[in-house]
């Protein structure tokens, strides 16, 4: 198997002095799709946010590319996209604004040349905004956004993709671009660590996946076959059979 691209060790993380990471390990190799799963609170977010350094880390190792994270410094080979918050965030800034400043970390003293503009371009084409280039960012719908923060991710041409829940809040049309987008990073070799509450229309790209519960890793294997509240191993049920006063049963690994 090729080297890690992400290595997570043990990795501890609290929040306000709660803690939300108790001792992950997570290793995502050159080439690999995997899926950050889990319920609500699980520890998805923050995990991500702890390989890019915006989380620090209380105890454990972090890497990128075989490099302990705090002296990682090629960053214009990680394009992240981040869990897509609801307001546009009224920065008046047009589509082609916000996909250039994802190619920053490719260009030379902050400044675009042809090369870097024809990434622009090509990254706008690939997620299908190419003639929304223009357009404020204030005017588009949650998919739309959504495909212009994955274009600017890829306006620095990554060999690895972290997405925080790229499929949410986005509608059908978005999301089957959103997938075939992926589906062809993934086919140049893009390493990817995708955070997703359903694996939904990227299931046939995912290598493996990964369980969050409380902090915790409690599974790290192949992909969950259907991947619902109730499909999910941890969910909580009780079975009609038993006892109404029986204790749930945990069969699954999201609660
Ligand atoms: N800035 C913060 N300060 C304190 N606690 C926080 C902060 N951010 C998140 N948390 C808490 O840390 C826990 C983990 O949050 P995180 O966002 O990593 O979970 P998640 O699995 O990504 O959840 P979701 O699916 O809701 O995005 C949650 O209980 C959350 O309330």
């Amino acid at each position: 198997m090729s080297e890690p691209v992400i290595s997570l060790r043990g990795v501890r993380a609290e929040l306000g002095s709660r803690p939300v990471l108790r001792g992950i390990d997570l290793t995502v190799h050159g080439g690999e799709v995997v899926a950050l799963l889990g319920a609500n609170g699980s520890g998805k977010s923050t995990a991500v946010r702890t390989v890019i350094g915006q989380v620090p880390v209380a105890a454990g190792e972090v890497e990128l590319f075989g490099t302990p994270r705090a002296r990682f410094r090629d960053w214009r080979r990680v394009g992240y996209v981040p869990q897509r918050t609801t307001a546009a965030g009224g920065v008046p800034a047009s589509v082609t604004e916000v996909v250039s400043s994802g190619r920053l970390s490719r260009a030379r003293f902050g400044l675009l040349r042809k090369a870097d503009h024809e990434a622009v371009r090509q990254a706008l084409t690939l997620v299908g905004m190419a003639d929304r280039a223009k357009d404020s960012v204030n005017a588009l719908s949650g998919g739309q956004h959504q495909r212009v923060l994955i274009a600017r991710a890829l306006a620095s041409e990554p060999d690895l993709l972290i997405m925080d829940e790229p499929m949410a809040g986005v509608d059908l049309a978005s999301q089957e671009v959103l997938a075939g987008t992926l589906r062809e990073q993934v086919g140049k070799g893009t390493t990817v660590l995708l955070v997703l509450h359903e694996l939904g229309p990227l299931e046939p790209l995912i290598d493996r996946a990964v369980v969050l519960r409380d902090g915790c890793v409690v599974h790290d294997g192949p992909p969950p076959k259907a991947v619902g509240q109730h499909a999910l191993p941890g969910h909580d049920h009780v079975h009609p059979h038993e006892a109404a006063d029986a204790a749930p049963i945990r069969t699954g690994l999201l609660s």
